[in-house]
Protein backbone atom coordinates (compact mmCIF):
# COMPACT_ATOMS: atom_id res chain seq x y z
CA UNK A 1 0.00 0.00 0.00
CA UNK A 2 1.54 3.73 -0.68
CA UNK A 3 0.93 6.14 1.63
CA UNK A 4 0.35 9.77 0.25
CA UNK A 5 2.01 12.32 1.58
CA UNK A 6 0.73 15.00 2.86
CA UNK A 7 0.99 18.68 0.74
CA UNK A 8 1.70 21.72 3.04
CA UNK A 9 2.01 24.97 2.00
CA UNK A 10 4.75 27.50 4.20
CA UNK A 11 3.48 31.05 4.66
CA UNK A 12 6.46 32.56 6.21
CA UNK A 13 6.00 36.40 8.04
CA UNK A 14 6.67 38.84 10.56
CA UNK A 15 2.86 38.94 10.82
CA UNK A 16 2.69 41.80 12.68
CA UNK A 17 0.04 41.92 12.92
CA UNK A 18 -1.76 39.08 11.52
CA UNK A 19 -4.41 40.33 8.89
CA UNK A 20 -7.33 39.07 6.37
CA UNK A 21 -4.46 39.04 3.63
CA UNK A 22 -2.79 35.96 5.28
CA UNK A 23 -6.11 34.45 5.30
CA UNK A 24 -7.29 35.03 1.87
CA UNK A 25 -3.61 33.97 0.18
CA UNK A 26 -3.93 30.78 2.86
CA UNK A 27 -7.74 29.65 1.80
CA UNK A 28 -6.37 30.64 -1.89
CA UNK A 29 -3.27 27.84 -1.26
CA UNK A 30 -5.49 25.72 0.10
CA UNK A 31 -7.73 25.49 -2.98
CA UNK A 32 -5.60 25.97 -5.98
CA UNK A 33 -2.91 24.24 -4.63
CA UNK A 34 -4.90 20.99 -3.31
CA UNK A 35 -3.04 21.61 -0.25
CA UNK A 36 -3.57 19.80 3.26
CA UNK A 37 -2.94 22.49 5.31
CA UNK A 38 -0.74 25.78 5.32
CA UNK A 39 1.78 26.46 8.15
CA UNK A 40 2.10 30.20 9.10
CA UNK A 41 5.94 30.45 10.65
CA UNK A 42 5.78 33.51 12.58
CA UNK A 43 9.12 34.46 12.06
CA UNK A 44 11.03 35.60 15.46
CA UNK A 45 12.82 38.91 13.43
CA UNK A 46 12.90 39.22 9.36
CA UNK A 47 16.17 39.74 8.64
CA UNK A 48 15.41 42.60 6.41
CA UNK A 49 12.91 44.87 8.84
CA UNK A 50 13.95 46.56 11.71
CA UNK A 51 13.05 45.23 15.18
CA UNK A 52 11.67 48.73 16.05
CA UNK A 53 7.88 47.87 16.29
CA UNK A 54 8.40 44.80 16.18
CA UNK A 55 5.82 43.21 18.64
CA UNK A 56 7.10 40.77 20.56
CA UNK A 57 7.07 36.96 19.41
CA UNK A 58 4.42 35.85 21.91
CA UNK A 59 1.90 38.52 21.23
CA UNK A 60 1.90 37.70 17.41
CA UNK A 61 1.45 34.09 17.44
CA UNK A 62 -1.41 34.41 19.69
CA UNK A 63 -2.94 37.24 17.35
CA UNK A 64 -1.96 35.10 14.59
CA UNK A 65 -3.77 32.30 15.91
CA UNK A 66 -7.15 34.51 16.26
CA UNK A 67 -7.24 35.79 12.46
CA UNK A 68 -5.93 32.00 11.07
CA UNK A 69 -9.27 30.45 12.91
CA UNK A 70 -8.98 27.19 10.83
CA UNK A 71 -8.94 23.94 11.30
CA UNK A 72 -6.30 23.93 8.07
CA UNK A 73 -4.25 26.66 9.11
CA UNK A 74 -1.56 25.47 11.72
CA UNK A 75 0.32 29.20 13.60
CA UNK A 76 3.60 27.81 14.13
CA UNK A 77 6.90 28.85 15.92
CA UNK A 78 9.01 26.89 14.22
CA UNK A 79 11.55 29.42 13.22
CA UNK A 80 12.19 29.70 17.08
CA UNK A 81 12.14 26.02 17.44
CA UNK A 82 14.81 25.50 14.82
CA UNK A 83 17.28 28.44 15.68
CA UNK A 84 16.88 29.60 11.94
CA UNK A 85 16.14 33.23 10.57
CA UNK A 86 16.78 32.75 7.00
CA UNK A 87 14.35 30.82 4.85
CA UNK A 88 17.14 28.89 2.91
CA UNK A 89 18.04 27.36 6.27
CA UNK A 90 14.57 27.11 7.49
CA UNK A 91 13.64 25.26 4.47
CA UNK A 92 16.97 22.97 4.44
CA UNK A 93 15.70 22.01 7.98
CA UNK A 94 12.47 21.39 7.78
CA UNK A 95 12.57 19.37 4.50
CA UNK A 96 14.79 17.16 6.38
CA UNK A 97 12.42 17.09 9.71
CA UNK A 98 9.15 15.79 7.54
CA UNK A 99 10.90 13.79 4.57
CA UNK A 100 7.32 12.25 4.53
CA UNK A 101 5.83 15.77 4.04
CA UNK A 102 5.40 17.87 0.04
CA UNK A 103 6.18 21.22 0.90
CA UNK A 104 5.62 24.91 -1.28
CA UNK A 105 6.65 27.68 -0.11
CA UNK A 106 3.71 30.81 -0.18
CA UNK A 107 4.44 34.25 -0.74
CA UNK A 108 3.13 37.76 -1.68
CA UNK A 109 4.23 39.47 -4.75
CA UNK A 110 6.14 41.75 -2.71
CA UNK A 111 8.23 39.06 -1.11
CA UNK A 112 9.45 38.19 -5.12
CA UNK A 113 9.41 41.76 -5.97
CA UNK A 114 12.81 42.04 -3.29
CA UNK A 115 13.65 38.27 -2.89
CA UNK A 116 17.02 38.54 -4.87
CA UNK A 117 18.14 40.59 -1.66
CA UNK A 118 17.44 37.09 0.64
CA UNK A 119 20.35 35.03 1.34
CA UNK A 120 20.97 32.33 -1.07
CA UNK A 121 17.50 33.12 -2.35
CA UNK A 122 18.93 30.64 -5.75
CA UNK A 123 19.31 27.96 -3.42
CA UNK A 124 15.69 28.60 -2.02
CA UNK A 125 14.16 27.93 -5.81
CA UNK A 126 16.06 24.94 -5.93
CA UNK A 127 14.65 23.24 -2.30
CA UNK A 128 11.24 23.76 -2.95
CA UNK A 129 8.52 24.52 -5.49
CA UNK A 130 6.69 28.15 -4.82
CA UNK A 131 3.87 29.73 -5.11
CA UNK A 132 3.42 33.69 -5.58
CA UNK A 133 0.02 35.28 -4.85
CA UNK A 134 -0.57 38.77 -6.89
CA UNK A 135 -0.94 41.60 -4.33
CA UNK A 136 -1.90 44.75 -5.31
CA UNK A 137 0.04 47.73 -7.20
CA UNK A 138 3.49 44.59 -7.00
CA UNK A 139 2.11 42.37 -9.80
CA UNK A 140 4.48 44.35 -12.41
CA UNK A 141 7.59 45.22 -9.97
CA UNK A 142 7.47 41.18 -9.18
CA UNK A 143 7.08 39.82 -12.40
CA UNK A 144 10.01 42.13 -13.55
CA UNK A 145 12.26 41.43 -10.72
CA UNK A 146 15.20 39.53 -11.06
CA UNK A 147 14.37 35.99 -9.37
CA UNK A 148 11.49 36.21 -11.66
CA UNK A 149 13.20 36.74 -14.64
CA UNK A 150 16.45 34.25 -13.37
CA UNK A 151 14.06 31.51 -12.93
CA UNK A 152 11.47 32.57 -15.88
CA UNK A 153 11.90 28.92 -17.35
CA UNK A 154 10.62 26.91 -14.44
CA UNK A 155 7.56 29.01 -14.37
CA UNK A 156 4.83 26.82 -14.20
CA UNK A 157 1.33 27.65 -15.65
CA UNK A 158 -1.02 28.82 -13.23
CA UNK A 159 -3.30 26.32 -14.77
CA UNK A 160 -1.17 23.49 -13.45
CA UNK A 161 -1.19 25.12 -9.59
CA UNK A 162 -2.38 21.76 -8.23
CA UNK A 163 0.60 19.77 -9.38
CA UNK A 164 3.07 22.41 -8.03
CA UNK A 165 3.24 20.83 -4.42
CA UNK A 166 4.69 17.95 -6.30
CA UNK A 167 6.60 19.12 -8.68
CA UNK A 168 10.53 18.96 -8.73
CA UNK A 169 11.95 22.44 -7.61
CA UNK A 170 12.54 24.35 -9.36
CA UNK A 171 9.69 25.25 -10.38
CA UNK A 172 6.81 28.42 -9.80
CA UNK A 173 3.53 29.85 -10.07
CA UNK A 174 2.29 33.21 -10.13
CA UNK A 175 -1.49 32.91 -8.76
CA UNK A 176 -4.08 35.46 -9.97
CA UNK A 177 -6.70 35.53 -7.18
CA UNK A 178 -9.11 37.99 -5.45
CA UNK A 179 -6.78 40.73 -4.70
CA UNK A 180 -7.02 41.88 -0.96
CA UNK A 181 -5.11 45.69 -0.24
CA UNK A 182 -4.71 44.92 3.35
CA UNK A 183 -1.29 45.16 5.36
CA UNK A 184 0.21 45.04 8.69
CA UNK A 185 1.94 48.49 7.80
CA UNK A 186 -1.52 50.17 7.25
CA UNK A 187 -2.87 48.46 10.60
CA UNK A 188 -0.01 49.40 12.74
CA UNK A 189 -0.10 53.18 11.26
CA UNK A 190 -3.92 52.94 12.19
CA UNK A 191 -3.58 52.00 15.74
CA UNK A 192 -1.03 54.28 16.32
CA UNK A 193 -2.91 57.90 15.01
CA UNK A 194 -5.98 56.57 15.51
CA UNK A 195 -8.97 57.13 12.93
CA UNK A 196 -9.30 60.77 13.42
CA UNK A 197 -5.82 61.20 12.45
CA UNK A 198 -4.59 62.05 15.85
CA UNK A 199 -1.63 60.68 17.53
CA UNK A 200 -2.77 58.59 20.19
CA UNK A 201 -0.60 56.67 23.28
CA UNK A 202 -1.17 53.32 21.90
CA UNK A 203 1.50 50.90 21.25
CA UNK A 204 2.55 49.15 17.92
CA UNK A 205 1.66 46.11 19.21
CA UNK A 206 -1.19 43.42 18.04
CA UNK A 207 -4.56 43.63 20.01
N1 LIG B 1 -2.75 41.59 1.22
C1 LIG B 1 -1.88 40.65 0.84
N2 LIG B 1 -1.96 40.07 -0.39
C2 LIG B 1 -1.05 39.12 -0.78
N3 LIG B 1 -0.02 38.68 0.01
C3 LIG B 1 0.09 39.22 1.23
C4 LIG B 1 -0.82 40.21 1.72
N4 LIG B 1 -0.45 40.55 2.98
C5 LIG B 1 0.64 39.82 3.27
N5 LIG B 1 0.97 39.02 2.24
C6 LIG B 1 2.10 38.07 2.20
O1 LIG B 1 2.13 37.36 3.42
C7 LIG B 1 3.48 37.13 3.85
C8 LIG B 1 3.71 37.71 5.22
O2 LIG B 1 3.48 39.11 5.14
P1 LIG B 1 3.74 40.12 6.35
O3 LIG B 1 3.50 39.43 7.63
O4 LIG B 1 5.02 40.82 6.14
O5 LIG B 1 2.53 41.15 6.16
P2 LIG B 1 2.59 42.57 5.45
O6 LIG B 1 1.21 43.07 5.42
O7 LIG B 1 3.32 42.47 4.15
O8 LIG B 1 3.46 43.37 6.52
P3 LIG B 1 4.18 44.80 6.44
O9 LIG B 1 3.20 45.79 5.87
O10 LIG B 1 4.56 45.07 7.87
O11 LIG B 1 5.40 44.62 5.54
C9 LIG B 1 4.37 37.77 2.78
O12 LIG B 1 4.72 36.77 1.83
C10 LIG B 1 3.45 38.79 2.12
O13 LIG B 1 3.81 39.05 0.78
O1 LIG C 1 16.19 34.65 4.19
C1 LIG C 1 16.21 35.87 4.04
O2 LIG C 1 17.24 36.48 3.75
C2 LIG C 1 14.90 36.62 4.19
C3 LIG C 1 14.84 37.99 3.99
C4 LIG C 1 13.62 38.63 4.14
C5 LIG C 1 12.49 37.91 4.47
N1 LIG C 1 12.58 36.58 4.66
C6 LIG C 1 11.39 35.80 5.04
O3 LIG C 1 10.31 36.13 4.24
C7 LIG C 1 9.10 35.90 4.95
C8 LIG C 1 8.22 37.11 4.79
O4 LIG C 1 8.71 38.15 5.60
P1 LIG C 1 7.82 39.43 5.90
O5 LIG C 1 8.52 40.17 6.99
O6 LIG C 1 7.73 40.16 4.59
O7 LIG C 1 6.50 38.90 6.34
C9 LIG C 1 9.51 35.58 6.38
O8 LIG C 1 9.47 34.19 6.56
C10 LIG C 1 10.93 36.10 6.45
O9 LIG C 1 11.74 35.42 7.40
C11 LIG C 1 13.76 35.93 4.52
Amino acid sequence: MTTIARKIGILGGSFNPAHDGHRDISLAALAYLGLDEVWWLVAPQNPLKSPVGMAPLDARLAEAQRVANHPRIRVSDLELRLGTQFTADTLKKVVRKYPHYRFVWLMGADNLAGMHRWKDWQQIFHLVPIAVFDRPTYTYRALAALAARRFACFRAREQAARTLVTSQPPAWTFVHHRLNPISATEIRSKRLWGESGSRVAKPATPR
